[in-house]
Protein backbone atom coordinates (compact mmCIF):
# COMPACT_ATOMS: atom_id res chain seq x y z
CA UNK A 1 0.00 0.00 0.00
CA UNK A 2 1.82 3.51 -1.02
CA UNK A 3 -0.62 5.38 1.17
CA UNK A 4 -0.99 4.39 4.69
CA UNK A 5 -3.83 6.44 6.11
CA UNK A 6 -3.30 7.55 10.00
CA UNK A 7 -5.75 6.38 12.48
CA UNK A 8 -7.25 10.31 12.30
CA UNK A 9 -7.97 9.38 8.08
CA UNK A 10 -9.05 5.73 9.17
CA UNK A 11 -11.32 7.15 11.79
CA UNK A 12 -12.77 10.12 8.85
CA UNK A 13 -13.33 7.26 6.29
CA UNK A 14 -15.05 5.05 8.58
CA UNK A 15 -17.24 8.61 9.80
CA UNK A 16 -18.02 9.54 5.85
CA UNK A 17 -18.93 5.55 4.95
CA UNK A 18 -21.54 5.56 8.01
CA UNK A 19 -22.59 8.92 6.25
CA UNK A 20 -23.00 7.83 2.92
CA UNK A 21 -24.22 4.46 3.57
CA UNK A 22 -27.07 5.22 6.17
CA UNK A 23 -28.08 8.39 4.90
CA UNK A 24 -27.35 9.59 1.73
CA UNK A 25 -27.59 6.56 -0.52
CA UNK A 26 -31.28 6.24 0.61
CA UNK A 27 -31.70 9.69 -0.88
CA UNK A 28 -29.82 9.21 -4.01
CA UNK A 29 -32.25 8.28 -6.31
CA UNK A 30 -35.06 10.79 -5.38
CA UNK A 31 -32.27 13.78 -5.71
CA UNK A 32 -31.81 12.55 -9.27
CA UNK A 33 -35.19 12.21 -9.75
CA UNK A 34 -36.65 15.30 -8.32
CA UNK A 35 -33.69 17.21 -9.22
CA UNK A 36 -33.72 19.39 -6.06
CA UNK A 37 -31.21 20.04 -4.25
CA UNK A 38 -30.29 17.54 -1.28
CA UNK A 39 -30.39 19.57 1.27
CA UNK A 40 -31.31 16.80 4.11
CA UNK A 41 -27.64 15.57 2.71
CA UNK A 42 -26.34 18.60 3.44
CA UNK A 43 -27.67 19.08 7.02
CA UNK A 44 -26.17 15.23 7.93
CA UNK A 45 -23.12 16.44 6.11
CA UNK A 46 -22.40 19.50 8.35
CA UNK A 47 -23.67 17.84 11.72
CA UNK A 48 -20.89 14.91 10.75
CA UNK A 49 -18.38 18.00 10.40
CA UNK A 50 -17.72 17.30 6.51
CA UNK A 51 -18.42 20.51 5.08
CA UNK A 52 -15.55 23.32 5.28
CA UNK A 53 -13.36 19.90 6.82
CA UNK A 54 -10.47 21.47 5.24
CA UNK A 55 -11.33 25.16 6.84
CA UNK A 56 -8.29 26.13 9.63
CA UNK A 57 -9.08 25.22 13.40
CA UNK A 58 -8.46 28.95 13.97
CA UNK A 59 -11.60 29.72 11.81
CA UNK A 60 -13.65 26.56 12.94
CA UNK A 61 -12.86 24.33 10.74
CA UNK A 62 -11.21 21.12 11.63
CA UNK A 63 -8.11 22.15 9.88
CA UNK A 64 -8.17 18.98 7.26
CA UNK A 65 -5.78 18.69 4.43
CA UNK A 66 -6.88 18.11 0.52
CA UNK A 67 -5.66 14.17 0.93
CA UNK A 68 -8.17 14.13 3.53
CA UNK A 69 -11.23 15.94 1.51
CA UNK A 70 -10.55 13.21 -1.09
CA UNK A 71 -11.35 10.36 1.29
CA UNK A 72 -14.70 12.00 2.13
CA UNK A 73 -15.81 13.35 -1.52
CA UNK A 74 -14.65 9.66 -2.49
CA UNK A 75 -16.90 7.85 0.15
CA UNK A 76 -19.86 10.61 -0.83
CA UNK A 77 -19.60 9.88 -4.54
CA UNK A 78 -19.64 6.35 -4.11
CA UNK A 79 -23.02 6.55 -3.26
CA UNK A 80 -24.31 9.51 -4.46
CA UNK A 81 -22.19 11.95 -7.33
CA UNK A 82 -24.46 14.79 -6.32
CA UNK A 83 -23.15 14.95 -2.46
CA UNK A 84 -19.84 14.09 -3.73
CA UNK A 85 -20.00 16.91 -5.80
CA UNK A 86 -20.98 18.88 -2.79
CA UNK A 87 -18.39 17.89 -0.56
CA UNK A 88 -15.99 19.19 -3.21
CA UNK A 89 -16.93 22.89 -3.27
CA UNK A 90 -17.31 22.89 0.79
CA UNK A 91 -13.77 22.17 1.34
CA UNK A 92 -12.15 22.90 -1.93
CA UNK A 93 -11.82 25.40 -5.27
CA UNK A 94 -12.99 28.89 -4.03
CA UNK A 95 -13.23 28.22 -0.08
CA UNK A 96 -9.72 27.30 -0.37
CA UNK A 97 -8.48 30.34 -2.24
CA UNK A 98 -10.22 32.61 0.29
CA UNK A 99 -8.52 30.64 3.44
CA UNK A 100 -5.33 31.11 1.24
CA UNK A 101 -5.31 34.58 -0.36
CA UNK A 102 -8.05 36.18 1.71
CA UNK A 103 -8.01 39.06 4.38
CA UNK A 104 -9.01 38.36 8.00
CA UNK A 105 -12.11 39.44 7.12
CA UNK A 106 -12.91 37.85 4.62
CA UNK A 107 -11.88 34.40 5.79
CA UNK A 108 -13.67 34.64 8.66
CA UNK A 109 -16.98 35.45 6.58
CA UNK A 110 -16.37 32.60 3.97
CA UNK A 111 -15.50 30.10 7.06
CA UNK A 112 -19.00 31.39 8.72
CA UNK A 113 -21.25 30.86 5.67
CA UNK A 114 -19.51 27.53 4.85
CA UNK A 115 -19.25 26.07 8.44
CA UNK A 116 -22.96 26.72 8.65
CA UNK A 117 -24.05 24.54 5.58
CA UNK A 118 -22.84 26.35 2.35
CA UNK A 119 -21.15 25.23 -0.74
CA UNK A 120 -19.53 28.02 -2.55
CA UNK A 121 -19.79 28.40 -6.03
CA UNK A 122 -16.73 29.34 -8.67
CA UNK A 123 -17.73 31.21 -11.30
CA UNK A 124 -15.54 31.32 -14.40
CA UNK A 125 -17.26 30.25 -17.54
CA UNK A 126 -19.08 32.38 -19.34
CA UNK A 127 -20.77 31.74 -22.93
CA UNK A 128 -18.05 32.71 -25.16
CA UNK A 129 -15.14 31.73 -22.58
CA UNK A 130 -15.10 28.03 -21.83
CA UNK A 131 -11.89 26.22 -21.95
CA UNK A 132 -10.35 30.10 -23.25
CA UNK A 133 -11.05 31.22 -20.20
CA UNK A 134 -8.34 33.95 -20.13
CA UNK A 135 -10.69 35.37 -22.89
CA UNK A 136 -13.90 36.56 -20.07
CA UNK A 137 -15.58 39.55 -20.25
CA UNK A 138 -17.25 39.99 -17.04
CA UNK A 139 -15.55 43.41 -15.99
CA UNK A 140 -14.66 44.72 -12.78
CA UNK A 141 -14.25 48.40 -13.15
CA UNK A 142 -12.78 50.29 -9.52
CA UNK A 143 -15.08 53.35 -8.86
CA UNK A 144 -13.81 54.85 -5.27
CA UNK A 145 -14.42 52.09 -2.80
CA UNK A 146 -16.43 49.39 -5.10
CA UNK A 147 -15.57 47.07 -7.87
CA UNK A 148 -18.70 47.48 -10.47
CA UNK A 149 -19.18 44.19 -12.06
CA UNK A 150 -21.10 43.43 -15.42
CA UNK A 151 -20.78 40.12 -16.98
CA UNK A 152 -22.90 36.69 -17.34
CA UNK A 153 -21.44 33.24 -16.33
CA UNK A 154 -23.09 29.96 -17.26
CA UNK A 155 -22.84 26.53 -15.82
CA UNK A 156 -22.03 27.81 -12.68
CA UNK A 157 -22.16 24.46 -10.28
CA UNK A 158 -24.90 25.70 -7.68
CA UNK A 159 -26.02 29.03 -8.56
CA UNK A 160 -29.22 29.49 -6.88
CA UNK A 161 -28.96 27.60 -4.01
CA UNK A 162 -25.20 28.58 -3.17
CA UNK A 163 -24.47 31.87 -0.87
CA UNK A 164 -21.17 32.66 -1.24
CA UNK A 165 -19.59 33.36 -4.73
CA UNK A 166 -16.16 33.79 -5.81
CA UNK A 167 -16.79 35.39 -9.51
CA UNK A 168 -13.57 35.79 -11.80
CA UNK A 169 -13.41 39.32 -13.52
CA UNK A 170 -11.45 40.93 -15.38
CA UNK A 171 -10.27 44.09 -13.57
CA UNK A 172 -9.59 47.86 -14.18
CA UNK A 173 -8.77 50.45 -12.64
CA UNK A 174 -10.34 54.03 -12.07
CA UNK A 175 -8.87 55.41 -15.56
CA UNK A 176 -10.27 52.31 -17.46
CA UNK A 177 -6.83 50.48 -17.70
CA UNK A 178 -6.88 46.76 -17.25
CA UNK A 179 -5.12 44.90 -14.79
CA UNK A 180 -5.55 41.21 -14.98
CA UNK A 181 -7.61 38.85 -13.83
CA UNK A 182 -9.30 38.77 -9.99
CA UNK A 183 -11.13 37.32 -7.67
CA UNK A 184 -14.69 38.89 -6.18
CA UNK A 185 -16.65 37.43 -2.94
CA UNK A 186 -20.54 37.97 -3.54
CA UNK A 187 -22.50 36.90 -0.36
CA UNK A 188 -25.71 35.76 -2.01
CA UNK A 189 -27.84 35.89 1.60
CA UNK A 190 -30.44 37.84 0.35
CA UNK A 191 -31.70 36.92 -2.82
CA UNK A 192 -34.23 39.50 -3.47
CA UNK A 193 -31.75 42.64 -1.90
CA UNK A 194 -28.96 41.03 -4.45
CA UNK A 195 -31.09 40.83 -7.06
CA UNK A 196 -32.61 44.34 -6.86
CA UNK A 197 -28.59 45.44 -6.77
CA UNK A 198 -27.39 43.45 -10.15
CA UNK A 199 -26.47 40.36 -9.12
CA UNK A 200 -29.13 37.31 -10.22
CA UNK A 201 -29.07 33.98 -11.16
CA UNK A 202 -30.15 32.98 -14.91
CA UNK A 203 -31.52 30.02 -16.39
CA UNK A 204 -30.88 26.96 -14.98
CA UNK A 205 -29.57 24.30 -17.64
CA UNK A 206 -31.24 20.80 -18.03
CA UNK A 207 -28.55 18.59 -17.27
CA UNK A 208 -27.57 14.86 -18.44
CA UNK A 209 -26.61 13.88 -14.86
CA UNK A 210 -26.28 15.03 -11.18
CA UNK A 211 -29.07 16.59 -11.80
CA UNK A 212 -29.56 16.96 -7.77
CA UNK A 213 -27.38 20.18 -8.15
CA UNK A 214 -28.53 23.54 -10.26
CA UNK A 215 -26.17 24.47 -13.10
CA UNK A 216 -27.14 28.09 -14.17
CA UNK A 217 -26.20 31.69 -15.52
CA UNK A 218 -24.87 34.30 -12.92
CA UNK A 219 -25.66 37.43 -14.26
CA UNK A 220 -24.36 40.96 -12.81
CA UNK A 221 -25.79 44.06 -14.26
CA UNK A 222 -23.63 46.87 -12.53
CA UNK A 223 -23.12 45.11 -9.16
CA UNK A 224 -20.92 46.78 -6.98
CA UNK A 225 -18.79 44.95 -4.67
CA UNK A 226 -16.80 46.43 -1.76
CA UNK A 227 -13.07 46.28 -2.57
CA UNK A 228 -13.16 44.63 0.62
CA UNK A 229 -14.12 41.59 -1.30
CA UNK A 230 -11.92 41.94 -4.10
CA UNK A 231 -9.64 38.36 -3.48
CA UNK A 232 -6.42 39.70 -4.46
CA UNK A 233 -4.24 37.31 -4.87
CA UNK A 234 -0.43 37.99 -3.07
CA UNK A 235 0.93 38.02 -6.53
CA UNK A 236 -1.21 41.21 -7.81
CA UNK A 237 -4.05 41.31 -10.38
CA UNK A 238 -2.03 40.66 -13.23
CA UNK A 239 -0.58 37.02 -11.50
CA UNK A 240 -4.86 37.01 -10.32
CA UNK A 241 -6.00 34.46 -13.06
CA UNK A 242 -2.63 31.91 -12.09
CA UNK A 243 -2.50 31.77 -8.87
CA UNK A 244 -6.23 31.62 -8.64
CA UNK A 245 -6.21 29.16 -10.73
CA UNK A 246 -3.07 27.23 -8.72
CA UNK A 247 -6.00 27.12 -6.13
CA UNK A 248 -8.48 25.51 -8.32
CA UNK A 249 -6.30 22.52 -8.78
CA UNK A 250 -7.54 21.42 -5.49
CA UNK A 251 -11.00 21.22 -6.88
CA UNK A 252 -9.64 19.68 -10.09
CA UNK A 253 -8.37 16.74 -7.76
CA UNK A 254 -11.82 17.16 -6.07
CA UNK A 255 -13.90 16.85 -9.25
CA UNK A 256 -11.31 13.51 -10.21
CA UNK A 257 -12.50 11.88 -6.75
CA UNK A 258 -16.19 12.21 -7.59
CA UNK A 259 -15.49 10.40 -11.33
CA UNK A 260 -13.66 7.44 -8.67
CA UNK A 261 -16.08 7.66 -6.50
CA UNK A 262 -19.46 7.00 -8.51
CA UNK A 263 -16.77 4.23 -10.56
CA UNK A 264 -15.89 2.74 -7.64
CA UNK A 265 -20.14 2.39 -6.78
CA UNK A 266 -20.61 0.78 -10.41
CA UNK A 267 -18.01 -1.40 -9.57
CA UNK A 268 -19.42 -2.72 -6.47
CA UNK A 269 -22.61 -3.23 -7.80
CA UNK A 270 -21.19 -5.03 -10.39
CA UNK A 271 -19.14 -7.16 -8.55
CA UNK A 272 -21.91 -8.69 -6.56
CA UNK A 273 -24.45 -8.74 -9.04
CA UNK A 274 -22.19 -11.49 -10.88
CA UNK A 275 -21.86 -13.67 -8.35
CA UNK A 276 -25.94 -13.42 -7.81
CA UNK A 277 -27.57 -14.21 -11.20
CA UNK A 278 -27.05 -17.52 -13.31
CA UNK A 279 -27.12 -18.20 -16.76
CA UNK A 280 -26.84 -21.54 -18.13
CA UNK A 281 -27.38 -22.48 -15.15
CA UNK A 282 -24.26 -21.36 -13.44
CA UNK A 283 -23.11 -17.80 -11.86
CA UNK A 284 -22.39 -15.40 -14.59
CA UNK A 285 -18.96 -14.61 -12.18
CA UNK A 286 -18.01 -17.86 -13.73
CA UNK A 287 -17.69 -16.23 -17.01
CA UNK A 288 -14.22 -15.71 -17.98
CA UNK A 289 -15.56 -12.80 -20.13
CA UNK A 290 -16.87 -10.89 -17.42
CA UNK A 291 -13.85 -11.83 -14.93
CA UNK A 292 -11.70 -9.92 -17.02
CA UNK A 293 -13.96 -7.48 -17.48
CA UNK A 294 -14.14 -6.88 -13.53
CA UNK A 295 -10.86 -7.25 -13.41
CA UNK A 296 -9.76 -4.24 -16.00
CA UNK A 297 -12.55 -2.14 -13.89
CA UNK A 298 -10.31 -3.13 -10.55
CA UNK A 299 -6.78 -1.99 -12.35
CA UNK A 300 -8.25 1.29 -13.67
CA UNK A 301 -9.95 2.52 -10.54
CA UNK A 302 -6.66 1.27 -8.49
CA UNK A 303 -4.70 3.29 -10.95
CA UNK A 304 -7.00 6.75 -10.59
CA UNK A 305 -6.93 6.27 -7.29
CA UNK A 306 -3.24 6.49 -7.02
CA UNK A 307 -3.15 9.31 -8.88
CA UNK A 308 -5.49 10.99 -7.10
CA UNK A 309 -4.23 10.30 -3.77
CA UNK A 310 -0.85 11.32 -5.10
CA UNK A 311 -2.14 14.87 -6.57
CA UNK A 312 -4.07 15.29 -3.23
CA UNK A 313 -0.63 14.29 -1.09
CA UNK A 314 1.32 16.71 -3.37
CA UNK A 315 -0.22 20.17 -2.04
CA UNK A 316 2.21 22.58 -1.24
CA UNK A 317 -0.29 24.39 -0.13
CA UNK A 318 -2.53 23.27 -3.42
CA UNK A 319 -2.14 20.31 -5.69
CA UNK A 320 1.04 20.36 -8.36
CA UNK A 321 -0.67 21.75 -11.50
CA UNK A 322 0.56 18.68 -13.91
CA UNK A 323 -0.38 15.71 -11.02
CA UNK A 324 -3.69 16.97 -10.49
CA UNK A 325 -4.55 17.34 -14.16
CA UNK A 326 -2.82 13.57 -14.81
CA UNK A 327 -5.31 12.44 -11.97
CA UNK A 328 -8.31 14.39 -13.37
CA UNK A 329 -7.91 12.93 -16.85
CA UNK A 330 -7.10 9.50 -15.81
CA UNK A 331 -10.31 9.17 -13.40
CA UNK A 332 -12.73 11.46 -15.78
CA UNK A 333 -12.12 8.81 -18.57
CA UNK A 334 -11.81 5.73 -16.07
CA UNK A 335 -15.32 6.78 -14.87
CA UNK A 336 -16.91 6.66 -18.05
CA UNK A 337 -16.02 2.86 -18.65
CA UNK A 338 -15.96 1.77 -15.63
CA UNK A 339 -19.57 2.59 -14.95
CA UNK A 340 -20.00 1.74 -18.54
CA UNK A 341 -19.10 -1.48 -18.29
CA UNK A 342 -20.71 -2.08 -14.64
CA UNK A 343 -23.52 -1.33 -16.17
CA UNK A 344 -23.24 -4.14 -19.07
CA UNK A 345 -22.56 -6.76 -16.02
CA UNK A 346 -26.20 -6.54 -15.25
CA UNK A 347 -27.65 -6.64 -18.91
CA UNK A 348 -31.29 -4.93 -19.07
CA UNK A 349 -31.67 -4.75 -15.34
CA UNK A 350 -28.87 -1.88 -15.70
CA UNK A 351 -30.86 -0.16 -18.39
CA UNK A 352 -33.57 0.23 -16.21
CA UNK A 353 -34.15 3.53 -14.01
CA UNK A 354 -35.10 0.91 -11.15
CA UNK A 355 -30.89 0.19 -10.52
CA UNK A 356 -28.73 3.04 -10.05
CA UNK A 357 -26.37 1.55 -12.65
CA UNK A 358 -27.88 4.42 -15.52
CA UNK A 359 -27.71 7.04 -13.38
CA UNK A 360 -24.34 6.64 -12.49
CA UNK A 361 -22.89 5.81 -16.06
CA UNK A 362 -25.09 9.93 -16.51
CA UNK A 363 -23.16 11.36 -13.59
CA UNK A 364 -20.06 9.95 -14.57
CA UNK A 365 -19.84 11.36 -18.11
CA UNK A 366 -19.84 14.89 -16.62
CA UNK A 367 -15.70 14.91 -15.92
CA UNK A 368 -14.20 14.85 -19.13
CA UNK A 369 -15.42 18.69 -19.72
CA UNK A 370 -16.42 20.39 -16.36
CA UNK A 371 -13.26 21.51 -14.18
CA UNK A 372 -10.75 21.84 -17.86
CA UNK A 373 -12.00 19.44 -20.50
CA UNK A 374 -9.51 16.25 -21.32
CA UNK A 375 -8.31 18.03 -24.48
CA UNK A 376 -7.22 21.21 -22.82
CA UNK A 377 -5.81 19.16 -19.61
CA UNK A 378 -3.57 17.29 -22.04
CA UNK A 379 -2.37 20.43 -23.20
CA UNK A 380 -1.62 21.83 -19.77
CA UNK A 381 0.41 18.40 -19.39
CA UNK A 382 2.07 18.59 -22.57
CA UNK A 383 3.29 22.22 -21.60
CA UNK A 384 4.41 21.30 -18.13
CA UNK A 385 6.21 18.27 -19.09
CA UNK A 386 8.07 20.29 -22.16
CA UNK A 387 8.84 22.69 -20.06
CA UNK A 388 6.87 25.09 -22.94
CA UNK A 389 3.97 27.70 -22.89
CA UNK A 390 1.61 25.84 -26.12
CA UNK A 391 -0.91 28.94 -26.62
CA UNK A 392 -3.74 28.29 -28.57
CA UNK A 393 -4.97 30.80 -30.04
CA UNK A 394 -3.76 31.38 -33.80
CA UNK A 395 -1.51 34.21 -33.31
CA UNK A 396 -0.83 33.00 -30.07
CA UNK A 397 3.26 32.68 -30.63
CA UNK A 398 3.34 36.40 -31.90
CA UNK A 399 1.82 37.95 -28.92
CA UNK A 400 4.01 36.11 -27.08
CA UNK A 401 7.37 37.01 -28.74
CA UNK A 402 5.98 40.66 -28.40
CA UNK A 403 5.24 40.54 -24.84
CA UNK A 404 8.66 38.94 -24.28
CA UNK A 405 10.13 42.12 -26.49
CA UNK A 406 8.41 44.55 -24.53
CA UNK A 407 9.71 42.88 -20.67
C1 LIG B 1 -5.36 28.14 -18.71
C2 LIG B 1 -6.31 28.08 -19.89
C3 LIG B 1 -7.50 28.97 -19.63
C4 LIG B 1 -5.57 28.51 -21.16
O1 LIG B 1 -5.52 29.88 -21.31
P1 LIG B 1 -4.19 30.66 -21.79
O2 LIG B 1 -3.48 29.91 -22.86
O3 LIG B 1 -4.57 32.05 -22.06
O4 LIG B 1 -3.40 30.67 -20.43
P2 LIG B 1 -2.02 30.08 -19.96
O5 LIG B 1 -0.89 30.91 -20.49
O6 LIG B 1 -1.95 28.62 -20.17
O7 LIG B 1 -2.17 30.35 -18.41
C5 LIG B 1 -2.07 31.66 -17.87
C6 LIG B 1 -1.28 31.55 -16.59
O8 LIG B 1 -2.02 30.79 -15.66
C7 LIG B 1 -1.25 29.67 -15.24
N1 LIG B 1 -2.18 28.54 -15.01
C8 LIG B 1 -3.16 28.14 -15.83
N2 LIG B 1 -3.78 27.07 -15.31
C9 LIG B 1 -3.13 26.79 -14.17
C10 LIG B 1 -3.29 25.79 -13.19
N3 LIG B 1 -4.24 24.86 -13.31
N4 LIG B 1 -2.46 25.80 -12.14
C11 LIG B 1 -1.48 26.73 -12.00
N5 LIG B 1 -1.31 27.73 -12.88
C12 LIG B 1 -2.11 27.74 -13.95
C13 LIG B 1 -0.30 29.40 -16.39
O9 LIG B 1 0.82 28.66 -15.96
C14 LIG B 1 0.04 30.82 -16.80
O10 LIG B 1 0.97 31.35 -15.88
P3 LIG B 1 2.43 31.75 -16.38
O11 LIG B 1 2.20 32.96 -17.22
O12 LIG B 1 2.95 30.60 -17.17
O13 LIG B 1 3.20 32.02 -15.15
C15 LIG B 1 -6.80 26.66 -20.19
O14 LIG B 1 -5.69 25.83 -20.32
C16 LIG B 1 -7.68 26.11 -19.09
O15 LIG B 1 -7.26 25.74 -18.01
N6 LIG B 1 -8.98 25.98 -19.44
C17 LIG B 1 -9.92 25.30 -18.57
C18 LIG B 1 -10.65 26.28 -17.72
C19 LIG B 1 -11.22 25.60 -16.49
O16 LIG B 1 -10.63 24.71 -15.91
N7 LIG B 1 -12.36 26.02 -16.08
C20 LIG B 1 -12.95 25.47 -14.88
C21 LIG B 1 -14.19 26.21 -14.54
S1 LIG B 1 -14.85 25.69 -12.96
C22 LIG B 1 -15.56 24.21 -13.26
O17 LIG B 1 -15.63 23.74 -14.34
C23 LIG B 1 -16.14 23.49 -12.07
C24 LIG B 1 -16.49 22.10 -12.38
S2 LIG B 1 -16.02 21.05 -11.18
O18 LIG B 1 -16.37 19.78 -11.33
O19 LIG B 1 -15.59 21.48 -10.04
C1 LIG C 1 -21.68 19.75 -15.05
C2 LIG C 1 -20.79 20.92 -15.26
C3 LIG C 1 -20.49 21.74 -14.19
C4 LIG C 1 -19.72 22.90 -14.38
N1 LIG C 1 -19.49 23.72 -13.32
C5 LIG C 1 -18.84 24.88 -13.50
C6 LIG C 1 -18.69 25.80 -12.44
O1 LIG C 1 -19.14 25.55 -11.33
N2 LIG C 1 -18.05 26.96 -12.67
C7 LIG C 1 -17.54 27.28 -13.88
O2 LIG C 1 -16.96 28.35 -14.02
N3 LIG C 1 -17.69 26.43 -14.94
C8 LIG C 1 -18.31 25.25 -14.77
N4 LIG C 1 -18.47 24.37 -15.82
C9 LIG C 1 -18.00 24.77 -17.13
C10 LIG C 1 -16.75 24.01 -17.57
O3 LIG C 1 -15.62 24.46 -16.90
C11 LIG C 1 -16.61 24.18 -19.07
O4 LIG C 1 -17.67 23.44 -19.64
C12 LIG C 1 -15.29 23.69 -19.62
O5 LIG C 1 -14.22 24.48 -19.16
C13 LIG C 1 -15.30 23.65 -21.15
O6 LIG C 1 -15.82 24.81 -21.72
P1 LIG C 1 -17.00 24.71 -22.83
O7 LIG C 1 -18.06 23.85 -22.29
O8 LIG C 1 -17.33 26.10 -23.22
O9 LIG C 1 -16.35 23.92 -24.04
P2 LIG C 1 -15.45 24.54 -25.24
O10 LIG C 1 -14.30 25.28 -24.65
O11 LIG C 1 -16.37 25.23 -26.18
O12 LIG C 1 -14.92 23.21 -25.89
C14 LIG C 1 -15.67 22.44 -26.85
C15 LIG C 1 -14.78 21.28 -27.29
O13 LIG C 1 -13.58 21.79 -27.91
C16 LIG C 1 -12.44 21.26 -27.25
N5 LIG C 1 -11.39 22.28 -27.21
C17 LIG C 1 -11.51 23.60 -26.91
N6 LIG C 1 -10.31 24.20 -26.96
C18 LIG C 1 -9.42 23.25 -27.29
C19 LIG C 1 -8.00 23.23 -27.48
N7 LIG C 1 -7.27 24.33 -27.35
N8 LIG C 1 -7.42 22.05 -27.82
C20 LIG C 1 -8.16 20.91 -27.97
N9 LIG C 1 -9.49 20.87 -27.79
C21 LIG C 1 -10.10 22.02 -27.46
C22 LIG C 1 -12.91 20.88 -25.85
O14 LIG C 1 -12.09 19.90 -25.26
C23 LIG C 1 -14.32 20.39 -26.13
O15 LIG C 1 -14.29 19.05 -26.53
C24 LIG C 1 -19.20 23.20 -15.66
C25 LIG C 1 -19.48 22.34 -16.73
C26 LIG C 1 -20.24 21.21 -16.54
C27 LIG C 1 -20.54 20.31 -17.70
Amino acid sequence: MLFNLTPEQIRLQGLAREVADGFVSARAAETDRSEAYPWDNVRELTKAGLIGYTIPKEYGGAGGSFFDAVLIIEEMARVCGVTGRIAVEANMGAISAVMRYGTEAQKKMAAGIVLAGDKPAICITEPEAGSAATEMTTSAVKRGDVYVLNGKKHWITGAGVSKLHLVFARVFDEAGREQGIGGFLVHRDDEKALEARGFRIGKREPTMGLRGIPESEVIMENHEVPAAMALQPPGGWHRGFAELMNAYNSQRVGAGTVALGIAQGAFEHALAYAKQREQFGRPIAEFQGLQWMLADMSVQLSAARLALYNAAASADPFPDPLLAAQAKVLASEMAIKVTTDALQVFGARGYSRNLPLERMTRDARMFTIGGGTAQVLRTQIASRLLGWKLPQARDGYQRQAAKLAAE
